[in-house]
């Protein structure tokens, strides 16, 4: 991918470590992302990857560091917030309710932006039902993008995997996130389903302008669709760059890249 311009920094994570008891899972990692980026997170299995994505969505809270949010430095970011600041993740296991439907999985995603409580959905009826009929357009819209009509009335537990992924991506995109924090979309892919997914998020950051930060072990697609990768193995942050950077980067070549995963 050839370098884009991006606009600023809108997430800078400063000196970040984070421990489990005796167990130090992030050690001083910092990196920044900017507005509309494709940012890769790698590192083999246990390197703090998911941990990184939770401490950016709020779930952990790491006992040193800041972050930086749209000029606002925290030490911590709380769910309510990053969920506040249009910070939406899927899971590395698909966390979907089975037994629903695609399109009202999908429709869960909207709870965020859902003005009327149940009460005031059962008081005020005319007003919620509109309220019910907008959401479910938006929904409609994710729909269709991610060219999933066939299989929008099919309880999700029925659906392969690679499809169950995909459905949980537009649950994500039913908040409208303003960064989306995908961790392993790809796990468990074959390569044709790695393909769809991978244009799939390259058409949210360009059509929808969002900022995407990614783990996934897949190098190849890693290497085809970030704009900068940060490299972490066991909590140490190694390398941090473009593509073209992070391949060439004898650390990462030695501790990673040389390995197969
Ligand atoms: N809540 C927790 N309590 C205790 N240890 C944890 C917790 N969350 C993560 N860890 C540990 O932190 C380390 C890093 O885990 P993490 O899931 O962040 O790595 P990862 O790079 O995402 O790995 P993978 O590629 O296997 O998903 C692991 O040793 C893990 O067991």
């Amino acid at each position: 991918m050839n370098e884009r311009n991006f606009g600023e920094v809108i997430l800078d994570l400063k000196g970040i470590s984070l421990s489990f008891g005796a167990m130090r899972v992030l050690n001083n990692i910092s990196f920044n992302v900017r507005q509309g980026e494709i940012r890769s997170i790698i590192g083999p299995n246990g390197a703090g990857k998911s941990s990184m994505l939770n401490v950016i969505n709020g779930v952990y809270h790491p006992q040193e560091g800041e972050i930086t949010f749209r000029g606002e430095v925290r030490k911590e970011m709380k769910v309510h917030e990053a969920a506040g600041f249009g910070i939406a993740r899927t899971f590395q296991n698909i966390a979907l309710f089975k037994g629903m439907s695609t399109l009202d999985n999908i429709m869960t995603g909207r709870n965020l932006k859902m003005k009327s409580s149940m009460l005031a959905q059962a008081i005020y009826w005319g007003k919620a039902q509109k309220e019910e009929i907008e959401h479910r357009k938006k929904v409609e819209e994710i729909i269709d993008f991610l060219e999933i009509q066939a299989i929008r009335k099919t309880p999700v537990g029925r659906l392969p995997y690679g499809m169950q992924k995909r459905v949980e991506l537009g649950r994500a995109l039913a908040a409208e996130p303003e960064i989306l924090l995908l961790d392993e979309p790809m796990a468990g892919m074959n390569v044709e389903e790695k393909e769809d997914m991978s244009r799939f998020v390259l058409d949210i950051n360009d059509e929808f302008g969002t900022t995407i930060v990614l783990i996934e072990h897949d190098m190849g697609v890693v290497m085809d669709i970030s704009d900068r990768v940060v490299v972490l193995d066991y909590g140490r942050q190694l390398a941090d760059g473009t593509p073209d950077v992070v391949r060439s980067n004898q650390d990462v070549i030695d501790a990673y890249l040389g390995v197969s995963h």
